[in-house]
């Protein structure tokens, strides 16, 4: 199956410090969702930094449709088809959902295509249609997070990726936007999810990763990730002694 994004032996950190990511591999299929588990500090966050260019590896590779991209910034990744929606909150409370959506496709000069991304969007997520006018300060947790959902689909990405989408939202909010992050794979766009919330994350997947050390250490289907007894083992502190590979699909 193609892959929108692969990230291949990466080595990433900050500064001067010790490598976080340590010859992590992980790619994700077009039309799949592809969830990063694993304990607090495993680099989860990191690997999304590298994907969107925020973060430049120290060497490994970044292919986006096929095409090496690596060391490219933000801007670029953007425009080859990557967007990053950000840990907590980011959309701007005193602007309208409309400005805030429209925001993100600024970088688009057609105004047929900007209509026409508008429809989209606001077909995929109709709770953006509904409060399209009202200050986005006034919706919801969870309603605000499908407003920067739709923000980052407006320049039609091969790939979202998502940090912690789930954080600070009450469970019927999490819900939600777990249904909406199944819409937006439904709609086309292959995503890589973080998430805290290990269990429900994988319960929306189609496929998983377990980061540890600041690799890979268990990958697979995600409801046979679910069933397994390692992943458990991980989050109650243990480790599993070798890396283990359950066969695809
Ligand atoms: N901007 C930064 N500068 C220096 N070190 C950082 C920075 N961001 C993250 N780190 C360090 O990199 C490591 C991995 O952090 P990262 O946020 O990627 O982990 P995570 O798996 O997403 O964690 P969590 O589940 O707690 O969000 C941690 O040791 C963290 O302290």
């Amino acid at each position: 199956m193609a892959s929108e994004i692969e990230l291949v032996d990466i080595q990433a950190g900050y500064g001067r410090a010790a490598p976080v990511l340590r010859g992590l591999t992980v790619s994700v299929p077009a039309g799949q969702i592809v969830c990063l588990v694993g304990p607090n500090g495993a680099g989860k966050s990191t690997v999304l930094k590298v994907a969107s260019g925020l973060l430049k590896p120290r060497s490994g590779k970044i292919l986006v449709g096929g095409v090496d991209v690596t060391g490219q910034g933000p801007q670029r990744m953007l425009a080859s088809g990557v967007a990053h929606v950000l840990q907590g909150h980011s959309v701007f409370r005193e602007m309208t959902v409309a400005e805030n959506v429209l925001l993100g496709g600024y970088t688009l000069k057609d105004k047929a295509l900007i209509a026409e991304r508008t429809a989209f969007v606001k077909e995929v997520f109709p709770v953006v249609a509904q409060r399209w006018n009202s200050l986005a300060g006034l919706l919801s947790g969870g309603q605000q997070k499908q407003v920067e959902f739709a923000r980052s689909l407006m320049v039609n990405p091969k790939v979202v990726l998502l940090d912690e989408p789930s954080m600070g939202l009450d469970p019927k909010a999490t819900t939600t936007v777990f249904e909406q992050v199944v819409r937006m794979r439904d709609a086309g766009t292959a995503v890589l999810l973080v998430e805290q919330n290990a269990r429900r994350a994988l319960e929306t997947a189609d496929l998983g990763c377990v980061l540890d050390l600041g690799r890979v250490h268990i990958s697979g289907p995600a409801p046979q990730l679910l069933a397994d007894p390692q992943l458990g083992e991980l989050y109650l502190g243990g480790r599993p002694a070798e890396p283990t590979a359950i066969p695809k699909r």
